[in-house]
Order: structure tokens, then sequence, then C-alpha cells
């Protein structure tokens, strides 16, 4: 006999990698998982179940979660059968770009809310029952940020780097439970994150900012920037097809990359302790970007 379907929940579906991973996952051929797609905004919700198809109201359910509440988490979970979470997908985040000077510390601080302390809110949540029931899968949407830092990037990639800390340290004493961690880290994929960031660039005056550093940021970083979505980015269809890999894995792996082409920066901090190779632009199309 098949075994009954596993509960996912997961944060963020309204566009993107989540919006693609719960709609693959509620295609599963095999029926494994029942999902349970969420998002902050069930006004957005449209888009998710066109593509959800037949799947909506069967293996997929839309419900509303906001990561950075307290009540909005409470209410999504009593939702769900006996508040029985078998795998958590922590998807939602959000990014942020620009000199230092020019950002608030309430965006920084928004930063972290949602992309840490939302995904830390969703474990305290769920992670009682894992221990109890002893079984469960904690999915974790890091990013290649999560391992390099990248210029003109500190808070978003300092959240990543806080989320790998975190999730690394508690995978250990979760092996006795019977409970995965996967830390998924993509690199650049081509979804709403990067317009957002764009639509936030474009009207940013970023005040306080010195003339050098912003011509920095404008006239080098973002066309670097762009050149390396257009030419390595992926789909969030193929990052969400490498997460339904690691969710139907029955020994999960601890970290998983999503792009191979861009790999190699990622390795840069073992290989290249001085720092010096950082800055440099890959294909050479924008020179030494720190120097
Ligand atoms: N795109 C990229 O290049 C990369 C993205 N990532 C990570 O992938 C994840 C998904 O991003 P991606 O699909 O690309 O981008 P999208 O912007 O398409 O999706 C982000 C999702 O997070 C949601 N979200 C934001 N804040 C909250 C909140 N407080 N509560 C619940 N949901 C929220 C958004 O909802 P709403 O529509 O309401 O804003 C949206 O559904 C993120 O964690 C991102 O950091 C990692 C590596 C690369
Ligand atoms: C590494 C690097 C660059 C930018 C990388 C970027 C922009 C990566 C984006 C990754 C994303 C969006 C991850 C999301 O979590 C530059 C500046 C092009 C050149 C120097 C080396």
């Amino acid at each position: 006999m098949a075994d009954a379907p596993r509960t996912v929940l997961i944060s963020g579906c309204s566009s993107g990698i989540g919006l693609e991973l719960a709609v693959q996952l509620a295609h599963d051929p095999r029926q494994r998982y029942q999902v349970v797609a969420t998002m902050r905004d069930l006004g957005k919700k449209g888009t998710l179940e066109a593509a959800a198809g037949k799947a909506l109201g069967q293996t997929l359910t839309v419900a509303q979660l906001d990561v950075c509440s307290d009540e909005s988490v409470a209410q999504c979970l009593s939702c769900i059968q006996g508040g029985e979470v078998d795998v958590l997908v922590n998807n939602a985040g959000v990014g942020l770009v620009g000199p230092l000077e020019g950002l608030s510390l309430a965006a920084m601080q928004n930063v972290f809310d949602t992309n840490f302390f939302g995904a830390v809110r969703l474990v305290k949540a769920v992670l009682p029952g894992m221990k109890r029931r002893r079984q469960g899968h904690i999915v974790v949407v890091s990013s290649v940020m999560g391992l390099q830092g990248v210029v003109f990037n500190e808070v978003y990639a300092a959240s990543k780097f806080a989320m790998e800390g975190f999730f690394e340290s508690l995978a250990v004493q979760l092996l006795q439970f019977n409970i995965f961690i996967s830390l998924v880290e993509p690199g650049p994929v081509v979804t709403e994150f990067e317009g957002k960031l764009l639509e936030q660039v474009s009207t940013a005056e970023f005040p306080g900012t010195d003339p050098d550093t912003l011509s920095y940021f404008r006239d080098l970083y973002l066309p670097a920037s762009r050149e390396l979505f257009h030419n390595v980015g992926q789909s969030p269809q193929d990052v969400a097809k490498v997460i339904v890999k690691v969710i139907g894995s029955a020994r999960p792996p601890l970290r998983r990359q999503t792009n191979t082409r861009y790999t190699p920066l990622t390795a840069l901090k073992a290989v290249d302790p001085s720092g010096s190779l950082l800055g440099r632009s890959p294909g050479g199309g924008h020179g030494n970007l720190l120097q």
C-alpha cells in the first residue's frame, strides 16, 4: 500500500520559486504530497490557482501566511489537519540592494524580519510536532549569497548567512529525531525578485551617498548584475525541480546548490583567502569591480 501523502507547507507562493515548487509537488505523478501553498496577500492567488489547474482543491490548497506575523502563522497552522506539517519549505524572501549609506535601518530590519526571523518563526511553530512524530524535513531556500558576499548586497547576504548558520547548527540536534534540514542555494533566478529590486533602485535616491560610490553602483554593479542574470540566470521551474528532488530524497542533503555555472564564485572563499579575486567580474566585461 502507498504511504499517506506528506503535508508540505510552503511560504511565499504568490510568484517565483515558491509558486513553481507548489505546482510541481501538487502534480507529482505518485501523488506523494498534499501541498499547502501560502502567501501573505491572497489577492495574488490567481496565478497560482491557474497554474495548479486540476490539482487545486485536490493535492493543493492555498492559505494566507505572513511569515512576519505570529498570529498569521498560528492561524495558518490551525487550518492544517492536526496542525501536522511533514515538510516545511521556508521560501518567502525579499532582497535589498544599494549603497549602505543610502539604505534605511528600517529597510534592513525588514530583510532580516522576513528572510531570517520569518523562517525561524515557522520552524518554532512546526518543530514540536515534528519531534513528537519523530519525522520531518525543513527545506530552506537560502542563496549562493548565503555562502559568498556580493558587493552592494551586504544586508541581503547577511540575512542568508544568518540562515545558513542557524540551520546548519540546528541540523545536528535534529538528526536523533529523524528530522532533516536542507539548505538549497540558488544562484541568480529569473523571477519577480530581480524586477522588484530594479524598481526599488530606479526610484531610490540613496541620500548621503558620495558620487564615487553611486557611480560604482549605477555604472558598474547594475550592468554587471544584469549581465549575470541574463547569462547564468536559471528559471524558477529548474530551481523547483531541484527542490522536488531534495524533498523526494530518502537521505536529504544538508546543502544543495542549483546552478553549476555559479558554483566557482562560491568556492572563492576556500581558494582565495586574500580576497583579491573577489572583485573580478565574470567574463571580464566590467574589469575588476573592486579596484
Ligand atoms: N531570484 C533570485 O535570484 C534568487 C532568489 N532566492 C531566494 O528565493 C526565494 C524566493 O524568491 P523568488 O521566487 O526569486 O522571488 P519572488 O519575489 O518571486 O518571490 C518571493 C515570495 O516571497 C513572498 N514574501 C515576501 N515577504 C513575505 C512575507 N512577509 N510573508 C510571506 N511571504 C512573503 C513574496 O510575496 P509578495 O508577492 O506578497 O511580495 C513572494 O511570494 C527567496 O527566499 C529569495 O531570497 C535565492 C537565490 C536567488
Ligand atoms: C558575484 C559577482 C557579481 C554579482 C553577482 C550577483 C548579482 C549575484 C546575484 C545572486 C542572487 C540574486 C542571489 C539571490 O539570492 C558581479 C557584481 C556581477 C560581478 C562580481 C562578482
